[in-house]
């Protein structure tokens, strides 16, 4: 297929010219080149703007190159590069850094630990246009230092100026309608004081050790975060009650209250929180493990109550809502409801 023929008749007017490899020393290519190694190596071999050497042909032809390409850009279009380098300044926000345009892509990445905010419906209008692209993490996603939030790509060399245009304007159309926030942001964590009651007979007694504590500590320390003290009640509603307010009184940012979340006629911890003053917002959520959760807030100290699964589960509907307070989100009942998709993970 002669592709240059076909691009070069192009409505926006760039010039594609189709140049075989040994005729094309001295010339300039007109993107980065890629070398693919299965298993060893995959990056850019020659970057945009390379002038082509002697010395060049044999890589060149080593990774399937016969020609190469020398572009001249219309006046209404756009390099991959640039495109891409737009959109992501377009996009990006507070605790994001963006790369270099790369092999016609730019990635957005987490200045620092923290929590992924992406409009999905920003993303899906985007994608909507057509020859480009932006893939972004789920939002809510925890992000380390230095991942990706998102990365900006376009799909042909040359793009219609117009398309990132439209980009930029449902960036700044966001903006606008969101106090100035851009589409994409990655938001540090709150270190949060925060005090566990752990109950149940058995650890009371010293029947059997305590798992939950140190548990709960490692999930809530990953986020940069401290538990402060720990207290212990049997199953009993009352003790429970005096403990949660006991805890209230230490001014603590948040309580969490383990064991006894299930059917058991000696699993008393939802009433007990509910005794003691919460407003729940939703006992049971809708992913399994963590299906027997409870959330609510005791006036703006959000509680929760944990169930065993906490205890040995890497993942559970605690480690999706621990970040998400710990960002400074208000869990409400949708947010609950909108868990169960997705939310089977065992
Ligand atoms: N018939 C039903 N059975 C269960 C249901 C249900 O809906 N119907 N839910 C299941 C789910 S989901 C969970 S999770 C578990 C347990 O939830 P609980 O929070 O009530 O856990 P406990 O009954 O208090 O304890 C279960 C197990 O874990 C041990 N445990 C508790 N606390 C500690 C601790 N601090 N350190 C070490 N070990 C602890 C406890 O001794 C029990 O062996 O219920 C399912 N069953
Ligand atoms: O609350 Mo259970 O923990 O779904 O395993």
């Amino acid at each position: 297929m002669n592709e240059s023929n076909e691009m070069s008749g192009k409505a926006g007017g760039s010039v594609l010219q189709e140049v075989p490899v040994r005729d094309a020393i001295g010339m300039r290519l007109a993107h980065d080149l890629t070398q693919i190694l299965p298993g060893k190596f995959k990056g850019r071999l020659f970057k945009k703007g390379h002038i082509i050497t002697e010395a060049d042909i044999p890589s060149l032809l080593d990774i399937g190159k016969e020609h190469i390409y020398i572009l001249e850009l219309g006046a209404e279009e756009l390099h991959e590069d640039d495109a891409a380098e737009r959109m992501a300044q377009a996009l990006t926000g507070k605790g994001i850094t963006t790369t270099e345009p790369h092999e016609g892509k730019v990635n957005l990445k987490a200045a620092e630990l923290g929590l992924a905010y992406v409009d999905e419906t920003i993303v899906c209008a985007i994608n909507s246009i057509g020859e480009i692209a932006l893939a972004t993490v789920k939002a809510n996603t925890v992000l380390q230092a230095g991942k990706s939030i998102a990365a900006t790509r376009v799909i042909p060399l040359v793009v219609d100026k117009a398309k990132v245009e439209a980009v930029e304007r449902l960036a700044a159309e966001y903006r606008a309608a969101n106090d100035g926030q851009a589409p994409l942001r990655v938001k540090p964590f709150r270190k949060l004081r925060i005090g566990l009651l752990t109950t149940g007979g058995e650890v009371f007694s010293g029947r059997i050790q305590d798992k939950f504590g140190p548990a709960v500590r490692a999930k809530v320390e990953a986020f940069g975060s401290e538990i402060v003290e720990q207290r212990f009640a049997p199953d009993d509603r009352q003790i429970i009650v005096k403990e949660i307010h006991y805890l209230l009184e230490q001014r603590y940012d948040m309580i969490l209250v383990t064991g006894g979340m299930s059917v058991d006629p000696d699993d008393r911890t939802p009433g007990a929180i509910k005794a003691s003053g919460a407003r729940i917002v939703s006992y049971g959520t809708p992913m399994l493990p963590g299906s027997m959760l409870l959330i609510g807030y005791i006036g703006e100290v959000p509680i929760m109550g944990l169930p065993g699964c906490v205890m040995h589960d890497p993942y559970t509907s605690f480690d999706v809502l621990l970040p998400r307070i710990l960002a400074g989100q208000t869990i409400v009942r949708d947010d609950i409801v909108q868990m169960g998709y997705g939310g089977l993970q065992s």
